[in-house]
């Protein structure tokens, strides 16, 4: 974990979403200290994918705001990864007709200047541009533990390096936020451990802040420095993994014995 906390990457104040008369979310107020991991947790339907679409703005919040660096954060998702805030999926939503390297690359549209610009004048990108893309890419499969991967076809790679993959093609994105929905799913024992140790390591490594939704315990106790609760959209608490593990609340309510376990 992260002792070093030098100001806020994300604060939602008095965030509230309804569907029709269902309340998805309810005042919600919630800060992620920079260069920290934030989880949220919660039983179904509390109303954690809400939160993050609301950040992300698939979800438009009818009360609230959401201030990214302490500034008012008005989110589009396609200007998302522009802002620096870069979001993983549930599963892994591999381009299935791109390498694996050809994949990481494709996280990184928006860095290259020049690339952009040739998109937008229809020219190819420029070959400096596509080789510091691709030793960038590479240098992310290497770091996590993937390069040997690079020119394989995701539809061949066994689930736990596919998440890795769609990792690398966030991080190259270079985000200051980086949203993990629901990492762990999907994954066995060795590869939960083996990915908090990934997760654990991302503020110091790849300098950026993380935020995750997940439903493995284990994984959330391990890697985060703080913790919110969601239960029926609202926050019932909020702390470190010990004070919400101690929260009789929060256990009872949403943990049960598998918190204490
Ligand atoms: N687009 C939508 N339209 C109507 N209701 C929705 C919509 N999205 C979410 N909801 C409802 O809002 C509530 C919160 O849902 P949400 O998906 O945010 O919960 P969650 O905590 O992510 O659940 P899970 O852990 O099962 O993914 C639920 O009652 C859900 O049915």
């Amino acid at each position: 974990m992260t002792p070093q906390h030098t100001g806020t990457v994300l604060e939602l104040r008095g965030i509230g979403v309804s569907f029709g008369g269902l309340v998805a979310l309810d005042d919600v107020s919630m800060t992620a200290a920079t260069g920290t991991v934030v989880g949220v947790i919660g039983p179904n339907g509390a109303g954690k994918t809400t939160l993050f679409n609301v950040i992300c703005g698939f979800v438009e919040p009818n009360t609230g705001s959401v201030l990214f660096e302490q500034k008012p954060l008005r989110p589009r998702p396609h200007q998302l990864a522009a802002k620096g805030i870069v979001r993983t999926l549930q599963g892994v939503g591999l381009f299935r007709g791109l390498t694996v390297l050809e994949n990481v690359m494709a996280g990184a549209t928006h860095t290259a200047r020049a690339g952009l610009v040739s998109a937008l004048l229809g020219l190819p990108r420029s070959d400096r541009d596509e080789r510091r893309l691709r030793d960038e890419a590479m240098t992310l499969l290497d770091e996590l533990g993937i390069a040997e991967h690079a020119q394989a076809w995701p539809g061949t790679l066994p689930y736990a390096v596919g998440k890795r993959v769609a990792l690398a093609r966030a991080l190259v994105a270079r985000p200051r936020l980086l949203l993990l929905d629901e990492p762990a799913g999907g994954l066995g024992g060795e590869d939960v451990d083996e990915l908090a140790a990934l997760i654990v390591d991302l503020p110091r490594r790849s300098d950026c802040s993380v935020m995750l939704v997940e439903h493995h315990m284990d994984l959330v106790m391990k890697v985060c420095d703080q913790i919110v609760v969601l239960d029926f959209g609202r926050v019932v608490a909020s702390g470190t993994p010990a004070q919400v593990r101690d929260n009789p609340a929060v256990a009872e309510a949403y943990l049960g014995a598998e918190v204490g376990s």
